[in-house]
């Protein structure tokens, strides 16, 4: 018998609520509720120093669901809800951006140990689909992770506009907005209705010709995921084969930004044949990208190559390119990572506008020489995934200071 909503307010009757209310089922904190086949999504909103206190409601709620007969999965978030145009106070554990939300800071031992990438490994041929372990999507032939070692350096305007560059190739391309602690994905392309759920499946949105998911679809918008460990790559388990992508030539997937406990485990358990490393020219940015890309090839996740993003200043009105940070850091930096350097894109207002008005500089203005950047990244992205590699990437070395 098929899972309802009654069923589920029901079960959360008996579970206890953060806020006060006799239940969960009665309290203000209860999001809607998602639900596909046997599988139930729902957030309870909290303030994100509560977050810790509040798992073992989170995991009541999980239990009472669990009850249900028919449920299979349960997933429950919390989540923390922000003004619109506040910004969150930065704490020495978070960073916050422009668009207003946060992330965990990154924590991987390897991180913190200093390992240093080790050249042969970086530049590694593309793995083709059923080569490595780790979850696939059947009839998709390559997922490309588009990651960066910190938050706000534009990969989710990397990923968008490479993925429509890809497209503009005659490619068939799907973007999945993995980035659970601040989904950009949703604005970048103007979508706020929830995917249709056909036989189980979720029903991808559709943008310029681009298959869309995105968890900011599932959950209340202006909510920031306070999402942790199993959780992260519950969520993304499901993006990944409970959507109905169909065949693709490449799914573009926008990881969460930092690297992390949750994008290691991403990187190990996703079949990726190959991961896009997105930079700004300056230093500090640049050692989180050498984090980004050692954390790729401590799980054996070939380097296609680096993006230099914000690379000079490209002013509108007389077109003068202005080096803002010491461009070139980026190439020069890829160059010894031994990984290959990909392109660089301006800082340019009609880049960030097109963004903010969602429709992707690609896709709004193809014909422009922003465009035509993402356009000959992408190229150089595709090239590599077609020449394709039989067997394992050649062993490397690592050398830890
Ligand atoms: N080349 C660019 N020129 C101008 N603005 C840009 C450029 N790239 C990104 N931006 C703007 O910078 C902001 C952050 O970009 P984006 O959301 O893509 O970054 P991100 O690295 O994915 O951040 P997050 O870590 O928050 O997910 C956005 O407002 C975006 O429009």
């Amino acid at each position: 018998m098929a899972v309802t909503e009654e069923d589920v307010r029901r079960a959360l009757e008996s579970a206890p609520a953060p806020d006060g209310a006799p239940s969960l089922a009665r309290s203000s904190a209860l999001s809607a509720i998602t639900i596909n086949g046997g599988r139930v999504i729902f957030a309870i909103e909290t303030s994100p120093d509560r977050a810790a206190a509040l798992e073992p409601i989170r995991k009541a709620a999980e239990a009472a669901v669990r009850t249900i007969p028919g449920v299979s999965d349960v997933l429950v978030a919390l989540t923390a809800s922000r003004p619109a145009g506040s910004a969150p106070a930065p704490s020495a554990h978070s960073h916050s951006h422009a668009h207003g939300h946060s992330h965990p800071a990154a924590s991987s031992p390897m991180a913190a140990r200093g390992a240093r990438p080790a050249p042969a490994g970086a530049s590694a041929p593309p793995r083709p689909q059923g080569q490595g372990n780790g979850v696939g999507v059947p009839g998709v032939r390559h997922i490309v992770a588009v990651a960066s070692g910190k938050g706000g350096v534009g990969k989710s305007t990397t990923a968008a506009n490479v993925a429509l560059a890809l497209v503009a190739q005659g490619l068939r391309v799907g973007l999945m907005d993995a980035d659970v602690y601040g989904p950009s994905v949703p604005t970048l392309f103007g979508l706020h209705e929830r995917p249709e759920v056909e036989n189980k499946m979720m029903k991808p949105l559709e943008a310029h010709g681009l298959k869309i998911m995105s968890i900011g679809f599932l959950v209340e918008e202006g909510t920031a995921m306070i999402w942790r460990g199993p959780m992260v790559m519950s969520a993304l388990t499901q993006m990944l084969n409970e959507v109905s992508w169909g065949e693709l030539d490449v799914l573009v997937v926008d990881m969460p930004p930092g690297t992390g406990d949750a994008q290691l485990t991403m990187a190990q358990r996703v079949r990726l044949s190959g991961a896009v490393i997105v930079s700004t020219p300056q230093d500090l940015a640049l050692a989180d990208a050498r984090r980004g890309v050692a954390m790729f090839q401590k799980v054996d996740v070939p380097i296609l190559g680096v993006v230099e993003n914000m690379s000079y200043f490209c002013c509108p009105n007389c077109g003068h390119r202005e080096s803002l940070f010491g461009h070139g850091g980026a190439r020069a930096e890829a160059a010894k990572m031994g990984a290959p350097f990909l392109g660089e894109i301006p800082l340019a207002t009609e880049i960030r506008a097109t963004s903010d008005s969602g429709a992707p500089i690609v896709a709004s203005a193809p014909d422009s020489e922003h465009a035509r950047a993402y356009g000959r990244i992408a190229e150089a992205i595709w090239k590599r995934l077609s020449q394709g590699a039989p067997g394992r990437t050649p062993p490397r070395i690592v050398i830890e200071r």
